[in-house]
């Protein structure tokens, strides 16, 4: 670690000394300051106001200490912006008024312009200034997650209709995803050139196809995304649900740390994804109401196992839940920081794939 670099990129890049730590969806319905300043705006439209993005994105830096900022938006936001009509609806998720399951829908699917999210330029460009050597993350979902939300309406158990579509209708699906990586990668883009230092690539709901059908039809568009920002050097973070059986993929569709949810050990996933990669994860977020000494060996075993990885980024296994105690997170933040240096230094080294 250089020693201008900040722990979160050393830790991207496989050179940490200790561990960091930031947490998906930090900023958000659990901190009583972001109920205070959303107060009467709805989601998307406090997404477009550069003045509560800064704020919202800057609460949880501020009340935990954390390694890394996450640029405050949401997955929908470059749709909304192209103009398709959807809502996030509190309690739900986002919800699209006519969804897109034939050629004749993909009309309306144009591409991204800078000048569409003028305001993320303006917010991000805002926010790395206040953040000072604190990292900003910005992110985008992936195609297969936001294609699942346009074809399907709207949330989903089983994305029977997205899975229908891209497997009997392979040209169709192909357009599709073709459109929403470039839709995704101009978003990511827009937000590198403002000043974001890392990328995250959410492909939440990819973790209910099977390997094979996730290696055909959805890793050659995720990996468009990445090889479209092949000329920034940003680490480049790639993250599921219930991905264990995609770990590998995950990795190779061009990620530099791969995102791992509760399911599997951080060592285990390590083995499966390869030394080439940091990993990111893994602390379930159900247990963040247990009891303290029970949630701080869990933290602390989460440490141990991701030292078998060439780098660790301490983070949930998916997002923060509204009804977490943010009093809970921040004590997090300080055990990661505390102990975390010598548990990763004590922990079994690093063995390589065998
Ligand atoms: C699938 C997905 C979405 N959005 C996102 C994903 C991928 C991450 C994941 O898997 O959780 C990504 C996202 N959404 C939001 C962020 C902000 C940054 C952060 O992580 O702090 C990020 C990174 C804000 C948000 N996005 C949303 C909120 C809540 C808005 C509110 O009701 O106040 C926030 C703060 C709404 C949203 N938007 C979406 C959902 C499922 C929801 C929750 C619906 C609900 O339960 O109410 C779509």
């Amino acid at each position: 670690m250089s020693p201008t670099e900040s722990e979160f990129l050393a830790a991207c890049r496989r050179r940490q000394t200790g561990v960091p730590v930031w947490f998906m969806r930090q900023a958000g319905r659990s901190l009583p300051e972001y109920h205070q300043v959303r107060a009467g705006i709805g989601m998307l439209e406090s997404c477009a106001r550069p003045d509560l993005v800064t704020e919202i994105t800057l609460q949880p830096v501020r009340r935990y200490g954390v390694d890394a900022a996450i640029y405050y938006s949401d997955i929908m936001v470059p749709l909304k912006a192209i103009g398709i009509d959807l809502e996030i609806v509190s309690g739900t998720g986002p919800v699209i008024a006519e969804p897109i399951r034939s050629r004749a829908d993909l009309d309306r699917l144009r591409p991204l312009e800078p000048a569409d999210v003028s305001y993320v330029s303006e917010a991000v460009t805002q926010l790395v200034r206040e953040l000072g050597r604190t990292p900003l993350i910005g992110f985008a979902g992936a195609p297969f997650t936001l294609a699942s939300y346009l074809i399907e309406g709207g949330p989903s158990k089983d994305y029977a209709k997205t899975k229908a579509l891209m497997v009997s209708e392979p040209a169709l699906w192909d357009v599709l995803c073709t459109r929403l990586a470039d839709l995704s990668a101009m978003f990511l883009r827009v937000q590198i050139e403002a000043g974001a230092s890392a990328i995250q690539l959410f492909d939440s709901w990819a973790g209910s196809l099977s390997a094979a059908d996730y290696e055909r039809s959805v890793l050659p568009h995720s990996a468009r995304v990445f090889t479209q920002l092949a000329e920034f050097d940003v680490p480049r973070i790639h993250f599921g649900v219930g991905t264990g059986e995609l770990l590998r993929l995950f990795g190779e569709a061009g990620a530099d740390v791969v995102g791992v949810d509760w399911r599997v050990p951080l060592a285990e996933a390590s083995r499966r994804i390869g030394p080439d990669y940091a990993v990111q994860g893994n602390l379930d977020p159900a247990l963040l109401s247990a009891p303290w000494p029970v949630l701080a060996d869990r933290v602390r075993a989460v440490i141990t196992s991701g030292a078998a990885a060439p780098g660790h980024i301490f983070n949930l296994g998916h997002g923060v839940p509204p009804t977490a105690d943010p009093a809970v997170l921040g004590r997090i933040v300080d055990l990661v920081h505390a102990e975390g240096p010598a548990l990763r230094a004590t922990a079994p080294a690093f063995a390589g794939t065998n």
